[in-house]
């Protein structure tokens, strides 16, 4: 689109071009451009908006005023930041709210949308005011129930762990994070129960719980996690006392949404059914994979709270931020760390069986490039610097998948009320995992997918199916919500063959439960595996290689990152490179050349805005 059509898209055709439009602006930087020039603002105003909503693009909340382009040049002159705070389009103010609305704010030494303003004033606001409720304990959980709570275990290695629940109780929001394996999920369901026996010590009742994650996916994966954990504390060597069985009970019935659905979003432009006026009907809210969350959605969440209601969030700080806007959980983490009041807990000891992957994931954790280099031989290294090289990798990788759907017999079929034999097909999906620091070109995750897709295809056994789209072992990833059918952006499914003793075996596509049936419905639709008919799914894409981005919130038996062989790529971040390799649980591949891999562990992803800032104010007000 040239900035002429964008312009006209906006209503405000015909007007003067872009003085100088960097080539990295955007349509929608354009657009913002001639929007400030028809609403009487000057060039250095609508150079610095086009720039800020460019920055929001990135990820970030505001532009710093010495922000540079990528070839290192600041943006705005000083003459063109003097210009801005005397536009009548711009708000400016020291640090807290604008007093009057005004399309952008300068904030100190940054430049906001309103917007982007407004949403960091506001959840820092909430955040603080969540913060300064906390109070002691009505019903303070004593050693010996900690002890109960712990299957009966007092280990060094669980301290953290209790003291997470035990400094829970009486606050108004409580933040849990730590890296794969550290027992984020262990800890959420001893700290519910301790919530939920607070919540009985005050008002007498049970209160309504709520858990939710920014994707389906890590919803569906909390509760389970959940459900397991607590059938083991009722069921297991040393039983929790019947006094915790209700509380258990309000964790088991606890549904699991996404953050959308939570608040019941009305699509994109609609806003949300919970509000400030209509708050939210939950005395505990638990958000998993909070490092997900982008600043609006926050903003949202935390408007549509009761006030006496408790926030927990809970989730891996390190890890890549949402695709949207801010770098909330980092920030947050960040001002509790700054201003220790018990409300946030770092785990870090990994309680996993297999442990080898621990020291290579530190490393990356931390950017300590001696550490990696110690730990590298925890990982199988395949320098890949071309397209041909690349290839070979993509076919070994092609005959390992076909290995392992062949040992699920996935071209023989299976009944539809045969569950194990389901769940057995469904598990290829966890196996192995081809993740990629790209999405587009020749080392993105659709181009890897499409040739490991056709290598299958190759397979003899597959011959049958060779003209249709579908065959049995497609694995697709959904790439839009549907709240009908209860599938959601990230839901992974793999195509089976059906038997539904009528004649001819059917192709279908099997998932997981859906994240928003509550446990007691999912026990009652035999283990809750769903079959659909494929012309029924939603948007979808192959998932035989996915972006890092999506990875987030799954984990697989073996995992291979493939990094571009630029080490120029803007995408090579330390956050990316961690979030990739802790998908492994017991086998990580690095498919990259070393100077890549050492420029994404010495690149940190930082996101410019003031919310860890604004957090951290409270004691100033
Ligand atoms: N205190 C503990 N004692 C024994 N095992 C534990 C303890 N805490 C956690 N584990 C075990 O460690 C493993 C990981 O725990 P959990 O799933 O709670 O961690 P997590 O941080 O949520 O992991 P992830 O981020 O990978 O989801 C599980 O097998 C769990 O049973």
């Amino acid at each position: 689109m040239s900035a002429y059509t964008a312009g006209e898209a906006f209503g405000f055709a015909r007007q003067q071009r872009v003085v100088d439009s960097p080539d990295e602006w955007r349509d929608l930087d354009r657009a913002v451009w001639h929007w400030v020039m028809a609403h009487g603002g000057d060039e250095a105003t609508a150079r610095a908006a086009a720039w800020a909503s460019h920055a929001e693009g990135q990820g970030h909340s505001a532009l710093p005023l010495a922000y540079c382009d990528s070839s290192g040049r600041r943006v705005l002159d000083d003459r063109q930041c003097d210009a801005l705070a005397r536009s009548p389009l711009v708000a400016a103010v020291q640090a807290g709210d604008a007093p009057e609305a005004r399309p952008l704010v300068l904030d100190g030494e940054h430049l906001y949308l309103l917007r982007n303003h407004r949403a960091e004033v506001d959840v820092a606001r909430a955040l603080r005011a969540r913060r300064d409720a906390a109070h002691a304990p009505r019903s303070p959980i004593s050693d010996a129930d900690l002890r109960a709570l712990f299957n009966g275990s007092w280990q060094d290695a669980e301290e953290r762990q209790r003291a997470a629940v035990r400094q829970a109780l009486g606050r108004r929001l409580m933040v849990l994070t730590g890296g794969p394996g550290t027992g984020k999920t262990t800890t959420v369901l001893r700290m519910l129960l301790g919530l939920s026996c607070e919540h009985h010590a005050v008002t007498g009742r049970l209160p309504q719980l709520r858990i939710a994650a920014p994707t389906g996916k890590a919803a569906q994966r909390l509760a389970e996690s959940l459900r397991q954990g607590a059938e083991r504390l009722h069921g297991g060597a040393q039983p929790i006392g019947a006094e915790w069985l209700p509380h258990l009970g309000a964790v088991l019935t606890a549904d699991a949404a996404t953050v959308h659905r939570l608040l019941g979003s009305r699509g994109r432009h609609g806003g949300y059914a919970f509000n400030a006026g209509e708050p939210l009907p939950a005395d505990i809210v638990v958000i998993d994979e909070a490092s997900m969350l982008d600043l609006g959605l926050l903003r949202a969440l935390l408007a549509a709270l009761r006030e006496d209601a408790v926030l927990v969030l809970v989730g891996d700080a390190d890890q890549l931020t949402s695709v949207g806007t801010g770098s909330v959980m980092m920030d947050v983490v960040q001002a509790l760390e700054d201003d220790l009041r018990g409300d946030l807990v770092r785990l870090s000891h990994c309680f996993r069986a297999d442990v080898a992957l621990v020291p290579i994931n530190e490393a990356v954790r931390a950017g300590d490039v001696a550490a990696f280099d110690a730990a590298i031989g925890a990982a199988t290294v395949h320098a890949v610097p071309d397209v041909a090289s690349l290839r070979r990798r993509l076919f070994a990788w092609a005959r390992d998948l076909q290995a392992a759907l062949e040992a699920v017999a996935i071209t023989t079929p299976v009944a539809a009320n045969h569950q194990r034999a389901l769940a057995a097909r469904l598990a290829v999906l966890r196996r192995q995992q081809l993740l990629c620091a790209l999405r587009e070109g020749s080392f993105g995750a659709t181009q890897a997918a499409e040739t490991i897709a056709a290598r299958l295809r190759a397979w003899e056994a597959l011959a049958p199916w060779s003209g249709g789209a579908w065959y049995p072992g497609r694995c697709v990833m959904v790439t839009r919500n549907d709240h009908a059918a209860r599938l959601y952006n990230g839901d992974v499914g793999v195509c089976v063959l059906v038997d539904n003793g009528a004649g001819k075996p059917l192709l279908q596509v099997a998932f997981e439960p859906a994240p928003d049936a509550s446990s007691a419905i999912r026990e009652t639709t035999a283990a809750g595996l769903r079959l659909l008919d494929p012309t029924t799914l939603p948007p979808h894409e192959d998932a035989f290689a996915l972006t890092v981005h999506k990875s987030q919130g799954s984990e697989y038996d073996r995992v291979a990152v493939l990094l571009p062989p630029d080490p120029a790529s803007p995408l090579l971040v330390r956050q990316m490179l961690y979030t990739g390799m802790s998908r492994a649980k017991t086998v990580v591949e690095l498919w990259a050349l070393s100077e890549v891999t050492k420029k994404a562990l010495s690149t940190r992803l930082a996101r410019h805005g003031r919310l860890a800032n604004r957090i951290s104010a409270s004691r100033h007000g």
